[in-house]
């Protein structure tokens, strides 16, 4: 697996063109390897910036570069050879097999129409199941699956894709704590360049390098966790009140939030 070079330029977006932007113009730089965790309250825009960044969306203006090639200037196929996405939605495949969703991550590499599945693409689909840990599930049903099993099939079949840039949307939804922590952790693991969404603010500074704020639309920051989060902006992003306190032993900060109105 080789990592991308993420690059965002005066990436904007509306629904239509003259319509109302939805996302203000924004740029940053994620460096191979990294993990950029994307935050902000309901309807701020995260799912939107996704979207552009695995070339849903066209830009209204600017660019989104995967190793200095821009996504619009590549054909479907070939970003998708590039970039992996895993999103909220359940597949609605509930009678294929774990396997068979696993090899549908192969899509993208194989040749015209119907062309066949080699060697080498059984070898990835075992990999994929292997990191995820999914062998003794692979002849089950999706649709036999609890949530937690069906989010690691999911990932599985991004992994197969070999992207270089994997994708996630609130990967963490719908799992208990124990699952939230596992697919974070396993997102840390992989030698890939990550952008993900998440909701819960203790558990993005845990997991990502690199922390992007949205508020309307409009990115308020983007850096460390440890900048980027503070009481001040979580407090006027999120419209809280946030506290943040460093744990013993572990030296880890950790965010408390009250509705500032409890106080008035
Ligand atoms: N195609 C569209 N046409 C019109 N409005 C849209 C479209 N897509 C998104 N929006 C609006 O843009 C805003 C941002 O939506 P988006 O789904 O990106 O937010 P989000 O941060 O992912 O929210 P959540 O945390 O609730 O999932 C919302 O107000 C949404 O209704």
């Amino acid at each position: 697996m080789t990592a991308a070079h993420l690059s965002v330029t005066d990436l904007s977006w509306a629904p239509r063109r003259g319509g109302d932007t939805l996302l203000q113009p924004l740029s940053f730089d994620l460096a191979p390897g990294r993990v950029l965790g994307i935050v902000g309250p309901n309807g701020a825009g995260k799912t939107t910036l996704l979207r552009l960044l695995y070339r849903f969306h066209r830009p209204v203006t600017g660019t989104v570069a995967v190793d200095g090639v821009d996504l619009w200037s590549l054909s479907a196929k070939a970003a998708a050879q590039r970039i992996a996405v895993v999103l909220q939605e359940q597949p609605s495949d509930f009678a294929l097999t774990v396997r068979d969703i696993v090899a549908l991550g192969r899509t993208p590499h194989r040749q015209g129409f119907g062309g066949g599945a080699g060697a080498r693409d059984a070898e990835v689909i075992e990999g994929a199941l292997d990191r995820l840990d999914l062998h003794t599930l692979a002849g089950r049903t999706l649709g036999s699956l609890s949530g937690g099993e069906r989010q690691r099939v999911l990932v599985a079949r991004a992994l197969a894709q070999e992207p270089r840039l994997l994708i996630l949307d609130e990967p963490t939804n719908h799992l208990d704590i124990r699952h939230q922590l596992e697919i974070l952790d396993l997102i840390r693991s992989l030698p890939l360049t990550i952008v993900t969404s998440l909701h819960d603010l203790n558990l993005t500074a845990g997991a990502c390098d690199e922390v992007l704020l949205l508020r309307r639309g409009q990115m308020v920051a983007y850096g460390a966790p440890s900048h980027v989060l503070s009481e001040d902006a979580v407090s006027e992003t999120f419209r809280v009140l946030a506290r943040r306190e460093r744990l013993m032993p572990s030296h880890a900060d950790h965010l408390t939030f009250h509705l500032s109105d409890q106080r008035t």
